[in-house]
Formats: C-alpha cells, structure tokens, sequence
C-alpha cells in the first residue's frame, strides 16, 4: 500500500532508514531553479509524486509516459528522453512518469565498489521534477526484481499496475533476467498489450557517447565544468551539515552519503541551498582531504543553522589553491 511521506525533511533520502522504500509514497514539492554556471534545456518544475508499489497506482497517474532506466546523474542522454516522453505526453494528454530503481543495480551486484553515484533519491526527485516529471517509481532494486522476466515485469508492473500508453527508452536499453529484454522485445509486447514505444537514439556531447560513467570520470579527475557541460547542469549533492563537527579553521564537517562519489581532492566553490527550492542560501566551498574527509567554508552559516532539511550543494569549480 502506498503511503504519504514527507520528503522535505529526509536526511539523505526519501524513505526512512537507508531505503525502505516497499509501501511508501511520498510528494516532493519542486520549483524552478536557476542552475549555476550551466543552463538546463527545459524548466518545468512541479511536484513529482514518488511511488514504490505499482498496485496501487492511483488513477491520475495511470495511462501515462514512462521512461525507463535509472538516470544516476540525469545527463543529456537522459534529458533527451525526457525530451521525447514530454512531446509524447503532450500530445496525448498524459502524466509523465519515470522508473528509477533504488538502489542503483551496482549497489545490488557490487556491494563492495567505492562510491560511485552522481545522485540519491531527493537529487534525482529534484531534477526529475525541473524537467516535467510528475511521478517516479522506484521500487526496490533486490535479486528478486532484478531477476524478473522481461515480460512478467512488463506484464504485472508496466501493464498491470501503470497501464502504459508509452515507454520512452534508449535505443540500447536492456532489463530482466539475463538482460533479455530490449527494444524489439518491447514493441512487441506493445503491439499485444496495447502501448508504444519510443527508442531515442545515442545523444553524445563532445563526439562521445554521454553516460554517467563520462560524467563520474570528469568529476573524479576534479573537472567539474565539464562535468557540468555533459549533465547540461550543476552536479547537486545531498549534504548534512554536522553542527557540532567544527574544525579550527571554522569550517564544518558535512555528512557525505556513502554511496555517493567523491571528486578529486581538493576545494570546489558551491552554492548551497535547500531542496527544491530556488536560490542560493550561502556561496561556500567545499574541501575534500586525502583521506577523504569533507568539510564546508559558508559565508554565512546563520541562515544554513535555521534549515531543518539537508542541504543541496549545487558544485560550480574545483579552485587552483
Ligand atoms: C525492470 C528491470 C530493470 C533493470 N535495470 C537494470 C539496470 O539499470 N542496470 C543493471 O545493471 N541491471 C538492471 N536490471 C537487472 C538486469 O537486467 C538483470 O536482470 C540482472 O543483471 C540479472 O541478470 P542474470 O539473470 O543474468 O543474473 C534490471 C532488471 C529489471 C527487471
Ligand atoms: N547517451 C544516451 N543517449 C540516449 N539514451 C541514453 C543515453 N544514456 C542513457 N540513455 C538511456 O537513458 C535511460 C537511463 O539510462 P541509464 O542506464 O540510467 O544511464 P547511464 O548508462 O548513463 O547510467 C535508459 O533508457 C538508457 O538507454
């Protein structure tokens, strides 16, 4: 059964407890935000509505575009599909939706890999809601979900629980045991089942294929600009600020989720902000040491310590000094 929850004040995630997600449903309230240093294609903005369990999908948001894949990062390529389930949606009328499994398949088949992901939930929620999302379901990503046949997950999720009118999905995308499932299988199953599907061909920046691996490279070697350039955006991190964590320097501690990558050491100028909201409550910069320690320098940390939520740094350079 899918329940309301309250995202706005969720350290790190949307789901209590690291995911917990089985059950819950949530509404994260998003505005427009004026990214920094980068522009997006397209700003929307609107409550993206977070779904877990597709039996009950509530009636709106049935019938609708869905895009599938699991979007770490939301870069161009992503955007391109984005761009393609929104010509769709208005054509017919429809809610836009998108499937981002939690969490991310490698955190499942590779346990012990160092932190690698661009986003979290409320990270991808945000950019999904920037760009016209109106619902995200995330279901648990577990060997059992993983294992599903193509059809039975088209069958008892896409058909059953969302009643699809469109699947909108990277030319190459494969799911479902022994990743059987692809375009072709898709259109297929379509033509039965009564939905269509969109196959958007590679989207490349920079005569190279845009990826999240591309994106992760750029920030591991500190180059957040590019970075910027092939998200088509500033790469936002969910950060907790530890208040009693003060260093002799005056900067603070933040709390920085496991699984999330660190860039290369060193400073980054940010702006920091709150979730979903725009403008920037404090520029800042944020140091990771050698042993991988990340603590922040705000101009201002009076309005940060009045912010109940987590905070959002939106990265903007990697400082020469
Ligand atoms: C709907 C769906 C989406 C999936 N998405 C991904 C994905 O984004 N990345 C990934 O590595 N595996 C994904 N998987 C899992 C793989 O398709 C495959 O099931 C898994 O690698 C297990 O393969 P095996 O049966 O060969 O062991 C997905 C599975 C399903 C059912
Ligand atoms: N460069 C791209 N061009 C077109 N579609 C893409 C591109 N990159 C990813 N996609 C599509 O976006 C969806 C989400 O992809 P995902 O596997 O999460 O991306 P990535 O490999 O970059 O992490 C999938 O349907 C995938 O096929």
């Amino acid at each position: 059964m899918n329940k309301m929850v309250d995202t706005r004040n969720a350290l790190f995630s949307p789901y209590p407890g690291c995911f917990a997600g089985r059950g819950q449903q949530s509404l994260v309230r998003l505005n427009l935000h004026e990214a920094n240093g980068a522009t997006f294609v397209e700003q929307c903005g609107g409550p993206v509505q977070l779904l877990t369990d597709a039996t009950t999908v509530p009636a709106h948001l049935q019938a609708g575009v869905m895009m599938l894949g699991n979007f770490d990062g939301f870069h161009r390529g992503h955007q391109a599909l984005m761009a393609a389930a929104r010509a769709a949606a208005l054509a017919g009328g429809s809610p836009i939706g998108v499937m981002s499994v939690e969490p991310h398949p490698r955190q499942l088949f590779a346990p012990h890999s160092t932190a690698f992901r661009l986003g979290t939930p409320a990270t991808k929620a945000e950019a999904f809601g920037r760009f016209g999302v109106e619902f995200m379901y995330s279901p648990r990503f577990d060997h059992a979900f993983a294992g599903q046949e193509p059809e039975e997950f088209i069958d008892e999720i896409l058909v059953g629980g969302f009643k699809v009118s469109r699947l909108v999905v990277g030319h190459n995308f494969r799911f479902g045991r022994r990743r059987r499932g692809d375009v072709d299988l898709l259109r297929r199953v379509g033509r039965l089942r009564g939905f269509a599907v969109t196959a958007v061909e590679e989207v490349q920046w920079d005569d190279a294929t845009c990826s999240s691996t591309r994106v992760r490279d750029l920030l591991m070697a500190g180059d957040v600009e590019g970075a910027s350039s092939l998200l088509g955006h500033a790469w936002t991190v969910e950060l907790g600020v530890m208040p009693a964590a003060v260093l002799r320097s005056g900067e603070r501690i933040v709390a920085w989720h496991a699984s999330v990558l660190k860039p290369a050491c060193g400073g980054y100028d940010v702006v920091i902000r709150r979730p979903n909201e725009p403008g920037s409550l404090s520029q800042g910069r944020i140091t990771i040491d050698t042993s991988g320690l990340v603590s922040l320098a705000l101009e201002s940390w009076r309005v940060v310590e009045s912010v109940q939520a987590p905070l959002f740094a939106d990265f903007i350079r990697h400082c020469a000094d």
